[in-house]
């Protein structure tokens, strides 16, 4: 056991990992943030580094790897290309989990097998009209004989037009037009009519990976396709986010991941630098940025750590893994944020990945739920009440 408790085939995971990320993942991170091209060379090597699909159960040709092994492949992957390491999320966490949790055997086959040979599913929640307010989706699954039959939109879907499998949130109809609650409707791109890509979203940051709205228009999917969660569809929901907990644990390890690779740039440089006749590390100013800034991202860590361990045989507790994502987030930004500081102006240049960084690691308190929704979660847990947003809710309470 080491400070942060990993064992040994965790160290070597990680310095296994660490290696291909300094080596060819770093020297193509520029290149994929500035042609916004998704990096399918950086897939090649995750797939033959054995990286995908690691969570996936042996049986169906995964590793039955444990939530902090995929952290820990995150982490030292998103050091050197934040979009790597959200590839290796997904491929892990979030809609695959969900689907190798609750899906039937062909479902669980057809998602491991895709995932397994480069497949970085997409997860489609959020929609124009229902953000935060997740819950509130209108995109609805309408049963019509024996099959059922999707409408609606949803935005900001990660690797849309990239992703082949998808796993879509809706709204379930009985033939009377009765809601039954919300199910997870896996469809793969280009083998399912109604399934439209529609806009890709410029994004600020994280440019490798398409940010898409996909519209489905009367996309007719057989009841096979519907991923039923334990509870049934009355809970479908709740199921389906507390699946979701595994990816929120995710990103907040690439925001991790990002300002522990701003962190060592900074380290290094406030030796080499010289001003005034010495090292720019001699001055207080930024000594004590230094030692901030491995406070926030040691704290950092050891939630992250803990809410992926709480997680050992079912997803991550919901509590603990917003709780890391809240603090990570906002303390990444700032980690990364100082860390470009140290470069003076070189840091504003992008000529140096401290900018790209920035850029960022500045989605992490927005994408999986945001910083100020995941307070109302760590509050409704802390005070075991529900919290109702909508101005009625509390009198249906
Ligand atoms: C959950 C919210 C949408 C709030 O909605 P509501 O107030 O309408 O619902 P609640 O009563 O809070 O919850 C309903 C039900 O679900 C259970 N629940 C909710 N969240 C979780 C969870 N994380 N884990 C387990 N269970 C959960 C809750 O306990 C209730 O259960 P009961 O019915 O009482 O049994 C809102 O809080 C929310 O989370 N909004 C954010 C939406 C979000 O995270 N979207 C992510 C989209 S994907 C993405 O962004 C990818 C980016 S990435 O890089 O990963
Ligand atoms: C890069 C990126 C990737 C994403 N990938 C995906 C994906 O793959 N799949 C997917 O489904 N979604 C994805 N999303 C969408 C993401 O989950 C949503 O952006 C997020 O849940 C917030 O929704 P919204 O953008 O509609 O903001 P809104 O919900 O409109 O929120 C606007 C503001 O109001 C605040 N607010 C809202 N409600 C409350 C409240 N009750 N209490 C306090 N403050 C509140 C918010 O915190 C925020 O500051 C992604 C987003 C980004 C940026």
């Amino acid at each position: 056991m080491n400070a942060s408790g990993l064992s040994s085939d965790q160290l070597k995971l990680q310095a296994r990992v660490r290696e291909l990320a300094a080596g060819p993942v770093a020297k193509r991170a520029a290149e994929v943030d500035r042609t916004e091209q998704y990096p399918w060379d950086n897939v090649e090597l995750l797939k033959d580094a054995r990286l995908l699909g690691m969570t996936i159960p042996q049986q169906y040709g995964g590793q039955g790897k444990n939530w902090l092994d995929a952290v820990l492949v995150i982490e030292a992957l998103s050091a050197a290309c934040s979009v790597t390491g959200r590839i290796a999320v997904e491929t892990n966490m979030g809609a695959i989990s969900a689907v190798m949790a609750y899906g039937s055997e062909e479902q669980k086959k057809l998602a491991a097998d895709m995932v397994l040979s480069g497949d970085k599913p997409a997860i489609c929640i959020t929609e124009p009209e229902a953000g935060s307010d997740a819950n509130g989706m209108t995109t609805r699954a309408d049963k019509k004989g024996n099959r059922y039959v999707v409408n609606g939109r949803k935005h900001w879907i990660t690797g849309g037009g990239v992703s082949r499998l998808h796993l879509i949130f809706a709204k379930v109809y009985d033939e009377k037009g009765n809601e039954e609650g919300i199910g997870g409707f896996l469809a793969i791109r280009d083998e399912t009519q109604g399934l439209k890509i529609t806009k890709r979203e410029p994004t600020m940051g994280l440019r490798g990976i398409p940010e898409a709205v996909i519209d489905f228009e009367d996309m007719e999917l057989p009841p096979s396709a519907l991923v039923i969660p334990p509870r049934g569809l009355k809970k479908g929901f709740a199921d389906l986010m507390n699946a979701y907990n595994s990816q929120r644990v995710g990103a907040a390890t690439v925001a991790l991941g990002i300002a522990e690779g701003a962190y060592e740039l900074a380290l290094d440089w406030s030796e080499k630098r010289h001003q005034f006749g010495r090292p720019i590390n001699e001055f207080q100013g930024l000594q004590w940025k230094l030692a901030d800034m491995s406070i926030k991202l040691r704290a950092a860590q050891a939630l992250v750590y803990d809410a992926a361990r709480s997680g050992e045989g079912g997803f991550p507790d919901m509590l603990l893994a917003a709780q890391a994502k809240v603090f990570t987030s906002e303390n990444a930004i700032q980690v990364v944020n100082d860390a470009l500081q140290f470069f003076g102006a070189r840091g504003y240049s992008r000529e140096l990945p401290l900018e790209r960084m920035a850029r960022d690691v500045r989605m992490f308190t927005i994408g999986g739920g945001t910083a100020e929704v995941l307070r109302n979660v760590v509050a409704g847990a802390l005070l075991k009440k529900k919290l109702p947003q909508t101005r009625d809710g509390w009198g249906k309470a």
